[in-house]
């Protein structure tokens, strides 16, 4: 929408780059760089390569990193303090970015919360209406377990039961009691029974596994390790212990025990161990609602692109991701470039969070800043040091709605829904900051000067846990970030092979939480190009085989 010639020039220019020269050898002026970092990369071209060997120790590495963005930050708070005298406009660095979002989310979960501790707050009206009450939508709900996954736990989960509930048989075989031989009874005692009469000293009854253990017995005896007579008697072929595969009630729960914080959240672990303890609902987060409104005439959304038309490639992309970072997704809008149809959906959206796509920059369609201005919304964040991706921006519409604004390159897109929605919808929906984690990167990375540059990487465990930068990672284009594990974090100036860098997930390398059957074309889309992926969380590390050892064709790009 801005300028459109001009970035297609630039388009042109980065495609023979991005498909033909590698960046990794100081050749790739990447796609859309702007002058000072097209320098930048000429400037490092000169630099020699070590290649594969760490230039530092992880641990200085990291501090490094973190002081670049710390100096990032401070040259900010400069800028911002000149910005006041001199009206220039300043990006945001991408930490503060981050930061700034989750903290715009914060404030509407606190005033929420007052809003429904508040005497004689009203509750919230049902999803979908389009107002909500003095909760704001905030206020936690209760849902059947098969529709909970991917929630967020709003209270503890308490045992409402023992667990075992009743002394159970660990195994298949015999419930004696008492010192053997034993006289076995005629009937057996099956799981889901009800149980049988208490056994006298000597007795025995054939029992299963998960059948109640009648009152009385001292041991379960398993099948292979007892033998009958002709007489029906039963004797052990083993010593047997007091108690031995017996689980006694309550061993691993007592009714009323803790068993989960609030905040944890539904995974298919939770939902199992929630019905085990007698749930049948549980109180939940709601998902915070959100609206995609994709901006462009161009945009076609089927057959092949065609006179100066493209594919819309963020209508498709965005509401299984959305869903994966725990919205409720209530409807993408198609736009078009139309100023006043922009201005009237912003203004009656009932989402909390409006997404954008395209129309940030300042060409003479785009529509997101003219318009925000005109619903006199305050811009938290406009424009982050981050590439691709900076023109994105965050806006405070009213007391319980934002706006975010996510550039039009689908890449940029990714950056902006990672940068500030992403911050924003885990805050909503209760969900708990993941520790970073971080991963040192197989080749040098080059950096933008000042900005952070997000990358694209597989993650590889053999020889050694690394993350390996990908090709096509050009703001407009998809296909490394459709072949990648995750995006490589990549301070100002850039990384040395060997520097940890932190990673961020994608919807298809977290649990399979939130994510709606649709999206699930995607995950198989990934998972046939690769296999074993090896998880650690304890210890902070991803790691995944490509199928194809060092042949990356196959991944669907090709390493810097
Ligand atoms: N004079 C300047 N021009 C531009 C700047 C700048 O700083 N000064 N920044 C460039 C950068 S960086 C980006 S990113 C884009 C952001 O532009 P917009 O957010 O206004 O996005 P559009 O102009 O609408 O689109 C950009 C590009 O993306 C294509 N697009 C848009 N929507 C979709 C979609 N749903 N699916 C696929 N592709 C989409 C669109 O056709 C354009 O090619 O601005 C630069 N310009
Ligand atoms: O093209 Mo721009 O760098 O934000 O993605």
């Amino acid at each position: 929408m801005s300028d459109r010639a001009g970035r297609d020039d630039r388009s042109d220019r980065g495609d023979r780059h991005g498909t033909g020269a590698s960046a990794g050898r100081g050749r790739g002026v990447d796609h859309e760089q702007d002058v000072d970092e097209a320098l930048a990369l000429v400037r490092e071209a000169s630099v020699s390569h070590t290649g594969g060997t760490p230039h530092e120790a992880p641990r200085q590495q990291q501090h490094q990193q973190h002081q670049q963005h710390q100096q990032q930050d401070q040259q900010h708070e400069q800028q911002q303090h000149q910005q006041k005298h001199s009206h220039r406009h300043r990006a945001t660095p991408w930490p503060r970015a981050r930061a700034v979002a989750g903290r715009a989310a914060e404030a509407v979960v606190a005033r929420a919360a007052k809003a429904a501790a508040a005497p004689g707050a009203r509750p919230d009206t049902p999803r979908g209406t389009g107002s909500s009450g003095s909760g704001a939508g905030r206020t936690p709900v209760a849902v059947p377990l098969d529709r909970a996954l991917g929630l967020v736990l709003a209270a503890p989960l308490t045992a409402l039961t023992d667990l075992p509930s009743f002394d159970t048989s660990a195994m298949d075989g015999w419930a004696v009691a008492g010192p053997g031989p034993w006289k076995v009874r005629a009937e057996g005692v099956l799981a889901g029974h009800s149980g049988t009469t208490a056994l006298g000293d000597g007795e025995a009854v054939r029992i299963a596994t998960g059948a109640r253990v009648p009152r009385e017995v001292t041991a379960v005896i398993r099948s292979e390790h007892g033998r009958t007579d002709s007489q029906g008697r039963l004797h052990p072929q083993r010593e047997v212990m007091h108690g031995q595969d017996i689980r006694p009630r309550g061993q691993e729960c007592r009714s009323g025990d803790h068993l989960l914080p609030a905040r944890t959240p539904v995974t298919p672990a939770v939902l199992g161990l929630a019905a085990a303890a007698g749930y049948d609902t549980l109180l939940v987060v709601p998902r915070p609602r959100v609206e995609v409104l994709v901006l462009g005439d161009e945009l076609l959304t089927e057959g092949l692109p065609r006179e100066g038309l493209i594919r819309d490639a963020l209508g498709p992309m965005l509401p299984s991701w959305l869903r994966g970072l725990g919205a409720e997704v209530i409807a993408v809008r198609r736009l078009g470039d139309d100023a006043k149809a922009l201005r009237k959906a912003v203004a009656k959206s009932p989402a909390e969070l409006v997404i954008t796509t395209g129309g940030t920059a300042s060409g003479p369609v785009d529509h997101v800043h003219p318009t925000l201005e005109v619903l006199g919304a305050e811009l938290l964040v406009d424009g982050v040091q981050v590439r691709p991706g900076h023109p994105m921006l965050l806006a405070r519409l009213d007391e319980r709605r934002h706006l975010v604004g996510l550039p039009g390159n689908p890449l940029a897109a990714v950056s902006g829904l990672l940068t500030l929605a992403e911050p924003v919808l885990r805050t909503l929906s209760g969900r708990i900051a993941p520790e970073p984690y971080l991963a040192p990167t197989r080749d040098e990375i080059h950096g933008h000067p000042h900005d952070t540059r997000l990358v694209p990487v597989v993650l590889r465990a053999e020889p050694q846990l690394a993350a390996v930068p990908l090709h096509y990672n050009g703001p407009a284009m998809l296909r490394g970030i459709a072949a990648s594990d995750g995006l490589a974090v990549v301070p100002p100036g850039g990384a040395k092979p060997g520097q940890e860098l932190e990673i961020l997930d994608l919807p298809w390398t977290l649990p399979l939480e939130g994510l709606d059957p649709d999206s699930a074309g995607s995950r198989s889309g990934t998972a046939n190009r690769t296999t074993d992926r090896t998880t650690d969380r304890a210890a902070g590390r991803t790691a995944k085989d490509t199928d194809s050892g060092d042949s990356v064709d196959s991944a669907g790009g090709c390493f810097t």
